[in-house]
């Protein structure tokens, strides 16, 4: 239930419910309870989810700190808004690696969509498409790479995880790249995989994919805890190292971006190994507990890539000031992993556009009140930090 806050008579109370934020409120006589479109379709996703997949998709690793950080660290940034600026006009649109999109807010890679909805990731690329914006297909997709690019025309680019098999990666990068995935997104901060322990109490399974039927399997069906985690440290090569970005450049034409960087130190690597551009990431939360909300480390790892390549961001977006903090915090775009998801169990296609579209038009609000016509005039002046607001008690 959402409503309109002009017809509020008082509010009673403003609290965090697990990494929701609900206020109680009095309309016409009657208390409502109002949540983020963000956490209706949670719940829509919830109920319409078996608890094995839910769990999977909503959890995070270990004591799910950084879950709950990767969230809340946003809630601490406030705005600096400036008025008396014309914004008749709002301008949301961009370009990323060349591609014109339509705002900053692209699909980050997340993995086993037909769990969500039997269309799966082809679902998820038309509604990409229908949003003008860029969908990074997982390597561990449950459609093939070759369904999702005749599913629609969307701007694809597609993520890499590298098995101990290197044929197997060097075949996909090759099938992506011969059906017109723009760039690859290496992900690297999966060695092994993080202790997701929803995922080991449900005994999580690890399904077929299609993607590498006649290659290897990836079905893994034992009864000692997440399935997952073992098909990732059976395959995963863990001892994947910066010398191997030669070799990925080695067997494509297509640009590379370094996905899970968060500290400045990796970032300058990133830049001097010659890759297109970088996602800051700690993986939603789900590989290393107690790693740092990524909003948090974002102003460092600009500062360390000094322009030199794009940046780019993942990691707690619910809204669209969300958004807008993260580029006015230097971000080029943000990805978005959790919210497509329970878009997509929640209504499908038509889930993921009305999650995306929500999304944009928060975004598009919050650069009307804070006086920025289009993307340009997000600066970093209009947010202030945690940092900032603790030094200006001193
Ligand atoms: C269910 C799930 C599956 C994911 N699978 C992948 C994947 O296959 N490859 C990858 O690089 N990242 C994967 N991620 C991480 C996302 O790309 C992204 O970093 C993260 O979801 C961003 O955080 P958010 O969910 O708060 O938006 C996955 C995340 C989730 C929640
Ligand atoms: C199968 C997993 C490795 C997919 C993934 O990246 C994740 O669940 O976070």
């Amino acid at each position: 239930m959402i409503s309109s806050s002009s017809h509020f008579s008082s509010l009673l109370f403003l609290r965090k419910l697990s990494h929701t934020v609900f206020v109680l409120f009095r309309m016409q006589g009657r208390w409502h309870l109002s949540r983020s479109m963000f956490s209706e379709y949670q719940k829509l996703a919830k109920e319409a989810l078996p608890k094995m997949y839910y769990d999977f998709y909503a959890g995070g690793a270990e004591d799910e700190y950084s879950l709950k950080e990767n969230v809340e660290a946003f809630h601490r940034i406030t705005f600096r808004p400036r008025v008396l600026v014309d914004v008749s006009r709002v301008d949301l649109s961009t370009t990323i690696l060349g591609y014109n999109i339509s705002s900053p807010i692209m699909i980050a890679p997340t993995a086993y969509h037909k769990l969500a909805n039997p269309e799966g990731e082809i679902a998820t690329a038309r509604a990409a498409a229908a949003c003008n914006t860029i969908m990074v297909l997982s390597f561990m997709s449950t459609c093939t790479v070759e369904e999702v690019a005749s599913s629609c025309n969307a701007v694809r680019f597609f993520q890499l995880y590298v098995y101990k098999r290197r044929d197997v990666a060097a075949l996909l990068v090759q099938r992506a790249e011969r059906n017109g995935y723009k760039a690859l997104v290496l992900t690297v901060d999966v060695p092994r995989l993080g202790r997701r322990e929803a995922d080991i109490k449900n005994k999580m399974i690890s399904v077929q994919l299609k993607n590498f039927d006649g290659l290897l399997s990836t079905k893994v069906a034992n009864d000692k805890g997440s399935n997952l985690e073992a098909l990732a440290n059976e395959k995963f090569d863990a001892s994947l190292s910066w010398e191997d970005l030669a070799w990925l450049r080695s067997i494509t034409n297509l640009p590379i971006l370094i996905k899970g960087i968060l500290t400045g130190d990796d970032a300058i690597k990133a830049v001097e190994v010659g890759v297109s551009g970088i996602v800051v990431s700690n993986h939603g939360a789900r590989q290393l507990d107690y790693s740092p909300a990524t909003i948090s480390v974002l102003e460092e790892v600009v500062h360390a890539v000094r322009g030199k390549i794009p940046v780019l961001f993942d990691g707690g977006i619910r809204r669209g000031t969300d958004v807008f903090k993260a580029l006015a915090l230097g971000a080029q775009a943000v990805l978005v992993g959790r919210p497509v998801i329970f878009g997509l169990a929640a209504k499908g296609e038509y889930g993921v556009k009305r999650v995306i579209d929500m999304l944009k038009d928060e975004l598009e609000l919050t650069m009307a009140l804070s006086g920025c016509p289009s993307l340009k005039d997000i600066t970093r002046s209009h947010v202030r930090t945690e940092r900032e607001q603790l030094h200006s008690m001193l």
